[in-house]
């Protein structure tokens, strides 16, 4: 593929009653039907290019649901990915499979994933945190334990979205922060097994204004030159400025969590197709 529209179901999966998103269906039925109605929707989709790919993030307890809800016969199928991986895997004679709590990469392939997200903004916050409770800054031990989780999946034969992005406080340094996550969290990784993301993490969720195409073009062009991998861009990815976004010749894709900022927030399908229409015409019109 040389394409991406990535979508990451973070815990979209939690209804109302719990103060969650999910409005499309009881928990048990959540996953089979976004992945039906993607595929059903992507077909009708006009003029979507034959080499763009739809990969989805599904938290781990939707994994297998989400891959037997796939049509072997979809024009455009979706693929499945997990949330990340472990850092350590099942390997003969060593490790068994003494992993309590974790996911590896591994299990993920036999539970029906192609992809897996590592780097993710929310994931970074929360191994930062570990570090910050030990009162320390954990920021090179953060980047070592991505990039082992990185070279897990490949081992394993998953391919790996990897985010990058600046925080708020970091918008003056964005360059030197995307330096240093694509060095140390890809050091010696091939950059044929990768997709990046950049999100800056001041324009995912609701309320962010997202930067500009011009900025975002900027940004890309930093990035290529730093990392040879295809890139694409998340962090409020929406119908309004999809088209703009699509148009970004150095970019191959993008990523989307919600497709609603305001009012009943969440991933609604009709909502992405039309996000995946409108950045088509963008694409098309390069
Ligand atoms: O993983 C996706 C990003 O965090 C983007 O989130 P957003 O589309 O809700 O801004």
């Amino acid at each position: 593929m040389s394409r991406y529209i990535f979508v990451n179901l973070k815990r979209f999966d939690i209804s109302t009653a719990h103060a969650g998103v999910n409005r499309l269906a009881p928990i048990q039925r959540w996953a089979s039907t976004i992945v039906s109605a993607l595929e059903k929707g992507l077909a009708q989709v006009e003029n979507l290019p034959k080499d763009m790919g739809f990969p989805i993030f599904f938290p781990e307890a939707h994994l297998i649901a989400a891959s037997q809800a796939k049509n072997p016969q979809a024009s455009h199928p979706v693929e499945i990915g997990c949330q990340s991986v472990h850092t350590h895997d099942t390997q003969s004679g060593r490790n068994f499979g003494a992993f309590t709590t974790s996911l590896t990469a591994n299990a993920a392939i036999e539970l029906g994933c192609a992809w897996t997200l590592i780097g993710h903004s929310e994931q970074r916050a929360k191994l930062a945190a570990m570090y910050q409770l030990a009162g320390c800054d954990g920021s090179q031990f953060i980047h070592e334990i991505l990039n082992q989780q990185v070279r897990q999946a490949i081992a394993a034969g998953l391919k790996v979205l990897f985010c990058i992005g600046e925080k708020t406080d970091e918008v003056d340094r964005a360059k030197e922060v995307l330096t240093e996550q694509l060095r140390h969290g890809l050091k010696d990784i091939d950059p044929s097994q990768i997709v990046l993301a950049y999100e800056p993490i001041w324009a995912i969720g609701p309320g962010k204004t997202p930067p500009s195409a011009e900025k975002i073009r900027e940004i890309a062009i930093v990035v290529k030159n730093l990392y040879a991998a295809p890139l694409v861009y998340g962090g409020g990815l929406k119908k309004e400025n999809a088209a703009s976004i699509g148009a970004i010749a150095e970019l191959d894709g993008g990523l989307i969590a919600l497709t609603r900022f305001s009012g009943e927030i969440g991933f609604y399908p009709d909502e992405y197709l039309e996000i995946v229409r409108t950045y088509c015409e963008g694409v098309n019109n390069l």
